[in-house]
């Protein structure tokens, strides 16, 4: 699990640190455990016990960082050190073995359902939800099994006890702790990769700039809003829009004032429009795919948008105000046409409206040619 955890080191995961330092701890915890009776005992007791009480806590705060909560060090450490002493007490003040393993179990038991309450899958939206599941169920498992054997030992703490004995209770615990981090350190790997496949995931799929979709994001969903639409014989538009005169903001008024346009451009459409969502298809180039819309609703959704972005200004150098306009193509899906062609139409259609003097919706039902027949125009 270890080799595991490291070879995610680099990650970046948030709580892949905690994982991997209490693993360590863990393993070192358990060979100064083994060491009992041939080195000191303030190692193969002590210090054996405190490593093995930082262990939990530390994965407890792992899943809190990963879970974009802060961890909770101040109460943990105020609970191993609690724990600590009194483990100390039941070693040098009463020898009581039975005791010690008691609290170290009320102090596992205690962790575990903490952290299990952190990963209770139906308060992680957005999560996937197998590796919250099996990290859940891992803690929860964990925190019944540590209560059983706390109560075990606690009404058995005048009995002379080893860890071990060949005892079924002992082979029980054994298994236990043997099994108790590597479960819990697979939820957590589980988790990490779920979270590297999703960040993957939305970066093939937006655009990092402006948030919007990506162009392969754009044409996916098209397939399926297209194949959606000839199967149930619904309608289906799409929106093709440009910003006019681009390069002569990025020109006059610096590069990232244009990048400002961008970024102001899809979070008005993504008011405006709340369909489908608005995708980059490159440079200035954006579209939307509105399901359900036929060609009249497409239209006016189209005006709307083009005048909601006629009155919005980003801030320029200086704090002047940088407005601009964009040029919209309209297409609506016409019996059994296909996608290409349906978004050939929608292309025509916003160079027309280039061509028609820009601020301006064409519908690809009156274009012709070179020539557009109609188009809603700014003043
Ligand atoms: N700031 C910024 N500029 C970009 C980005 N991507 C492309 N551009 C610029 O967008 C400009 C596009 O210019 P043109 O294709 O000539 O189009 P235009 O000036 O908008 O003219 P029309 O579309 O005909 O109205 C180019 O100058 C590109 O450098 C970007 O991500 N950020």
């Amino acid at each position: 699990m270890l080799m595991v955890l490291r070879s995610l080191a680099r990650s970046g995961v948030p709580g892949m640190r905690e994982w991997t330092v209490a693993n360590v701890l863990a393993i070192a915890a358990l060979l100064l455990f083994a060491g009992r009776g041939r080195i000191a005992d303030v190692l193969s007791i002590d210090i054996a016990n405190l490593l093995f009480l930082c262990a939990p806590a530390l994965m407890h705060a792992g899943f809190q960082r990963h879970l974009d909560r802060p961890a909770p060090y101040g109460a943990l450490a105020v609970l191993v050190a609690a724990s600590t002493a009194a483990l100390g007490v039941f070693h040098y003040v009463v020898d009581a073995m039975a005791v010690r393993v008691a609290l170290s179990s009320l102090f596992h038991g205690i962790v575990c359902v903490a952290m299990a309450w952190g990963l209770r899958p139906w308060a992680q939206p957005g999560r996937a939800r197998y590796p919250i599941r099996f990290a859940f169920g891992a803690a929860l498992t964990l925190a019944a099994a540590h209560a059983v054997r706390a109560l075990m030992y606690a009404s058995h703490h005048d009995a002379q006890v080893t860890l071990f004995d060949a005892s079924p209770v002992n082979l029980v615990c054994f298994a236990l702790g043997t099994l108790a981090l590597p479960g819990l350190t697979l939820g957590a790997v589980m988790m990490a990769n779920a979270g590297l496949i999703g960040q993957a995931r939305y970066a093939a799929e937006h655009d990092h700039l402006t948030g919007a979709w990506s162009r392969r994001a754009f044409f996916g969903r098209a397939e399926r809003a297209h194949a959606d639409a000839v199967r149930a014989g619904r309608t289906l538009s799409v929106l093709i829009f440009d910003v006019d005169h681009f390069k002569s903001i990025n020109d006059t008024h610096g590069h990232a004032v244009g990048d400002r346009v961008l970024a102001d451009l899809v979070a008005r459409t993504a008011a405006v429009l709340r369909g489908d969502g608005c995708a980059r298809l490159g440079g200035e180039e954006f579209a939307v795919l509105l399901p359900d819309s036929d060609a009249d609703t497409a239209v006016c959704l189209a005006d709307e948008l083009r005048r909601t972005l006629e009155r919005a200004a980003v801030a320029g150098p200086g704090g002047v105000a940088v407005r601009y306009t964009v040029s919209v193509g309209v297409g609506s899906l016409a019996d059994g046409e296909s996608l290409a062609n349906l978004l050939q139409r929608a292309d025509a259609a916003l160079y027309a409206a280039k061509r028609g003097g820009r601020n301006r919706i064409a519908d690809a039902r009156l274009v012709d040619g070179e020539r557009c027949k109609y188009a809603t125009s700014g003043s």
